[in-house]
């Protein structure tokens, strides 16, 4: 099973939604970083889940120990372990799943791949649960983008097809971000939030569930990052993107809607431009999302994640009985996310952070 990722700094995550506990171990993160444990906390705190209507009634704290890799408040450059135990766990409610795959959810392709040996329970290794490692990981790769001034924030932008504006580019600053990382439900219109969350409610009232989007922005990278073909900004933050599940869509700057548009509207132009008293040249658009030729411009990296509807719900639909080789109705019951996006914001940053930090420590700039 590949569950390493990364070149000059991997992460590699481990463990079951309804086993022991779960957790991460970071390879080549640098020496010397005072991890601020309250930061990390409020991170993982974003993410957990059971805190609202719009998330799983399975409450977890997600607190966490770190194992290795600090010592007296600093990271010592040896592997940094992080442990997060499961605390609440129902596995009863997964009788079914071992012989009848939920629809869209891995249990069917973990079945032929695993020869059955996998553990079905909550999802086992492919649970969204896993994505709370990532986060611890991408919350210490932020504290290092963040002493070289650089900064990830993101929002929701749709919900049910139900979408707000997305990040004005020239005008975005870290303020911003910071303010979004402090809601709960991280948008920019208000208004529109009410309206996602109906949307959220009406689904989970039907048994149901919706998907959506979440846009990411980077501010503060150098010009000069990643390198084509392969090591390309646009494929480093894509593969770590689509290793968060149910991650269906990637798309960087104006994206699949550059499809439409003509040269003379999708190029972002040049100009000289004043910030800080400084005069530098700067594209005038960016529609590019900050990378050209794979490569940072200097601009801001901005990056959609497209969520699908949660796999686990109630309506009644179509299955098989795996081992009787039957045709049946499946109606799931259980504790499931009627919406993954508020939840997924975390995790959509830390993937992101990690991915950055990486890229940095390839340059030598960390
Ligand atoms: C944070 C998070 C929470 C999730 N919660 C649920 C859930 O409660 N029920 C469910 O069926 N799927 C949930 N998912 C989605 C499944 O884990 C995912 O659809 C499944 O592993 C199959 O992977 P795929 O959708 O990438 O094919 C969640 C995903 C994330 C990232
Ligand atoms: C526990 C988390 O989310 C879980 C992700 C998940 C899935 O299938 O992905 C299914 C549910 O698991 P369970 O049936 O055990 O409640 C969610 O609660 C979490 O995000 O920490």
């Amino acid at each position: 099973m590949g569950n390493v990722w990364g070149k000059n700094l991997q992460v590699s995550i481990f463990g079951e939604s309804h086993g022991p506990g779960i957790g991460a171990v970071l390879g080549g993160f640098p020496a010397g970083i005072k991890l601020d444990l309250e930061y990390l906390e409020f991170e993982m705190g974003r993410r957990a889940p059971g805190q609202d209507d719009f998330s799983t009634p399975r409450s977890e704290k997600d607190e966490f120990e770190v194992l290795s890799g600090l010592f007296n408040g600093a990271t010592t450059g040896a592997p940094l372990t992080v442990l997060i135990r499961n605390r609440n766990t129902k596995s009863g409610d997964y009788a079914k799943v071992k012989d009848m795959p939920r629809p869209s959810h891995a249990d069917y392709a973990a079945e032929i791949k695993y020869k059955g040996f996998q553990d079905y329970r909550g999802g086992g290794h492919f649970s969204g649960r896993l994505t709370a490692p990532l986060v611890w990981a991408g919350a210490a790769a932020k504290q290092v983008l963040q002493s070289r001034g650089i900064m990830v924030g993101s929002h929701i932008q749709s919900i049910g097809g139900i979408e707000e504006p997305g990040f004005d580019l020239m005008k975005i600053e870290e303020g911003a971000l910071d303010g979004l990382r402090k809601k709960r439900f991280p948008v920019l219109d208000e208004e529109k939030a009410e309206e996602m969350k109906a949307i959220v409610k009406k689904a989970k009232a039907e048994g149901d569930s919706v998907g959506g989007i979440v846009e990411c922005v980077i501010l503060g990278l150098p010009a000069g990052l990643g390198s084509p073909f392969f090591d390309s900004v646009e494929s480093l933050l894509a593969h770590m993107l689509f290793s968060i599940p149910a991650v269906k869509g990637v798309e960087f700057g104006a994206g699949f809607q550059l499809a439409k548009m003509r040269g003379s509207e999708a190029n972002d132009q040049y100009g000289m431009t004043e910030a800080n008293g400084i005069e530098e040249i700067r594209t005038l658009s960016n529609h590019s999302g900050g990378v050209q030729g794979g490569i940072t411009n200097g601009m801001p990296v901005v990056f959609r994640a497209a969520f699908k509807p949660v796999p686990s719900i109630a309506v009644p639909q179509k299955t098989v009985n795996l081992r009787t080789k039957t045709n049946e109705i499946i109606e799931i019951k259980g504790r499931h996310d009627p919406c993954i996006v508020p939840r997924a914001v975390p995790v959509v940053e830390a993937v992101a952070a990690f991915a950055v930090l990486d890229l940095l420590l390839a340059e030598g700039e960390s």
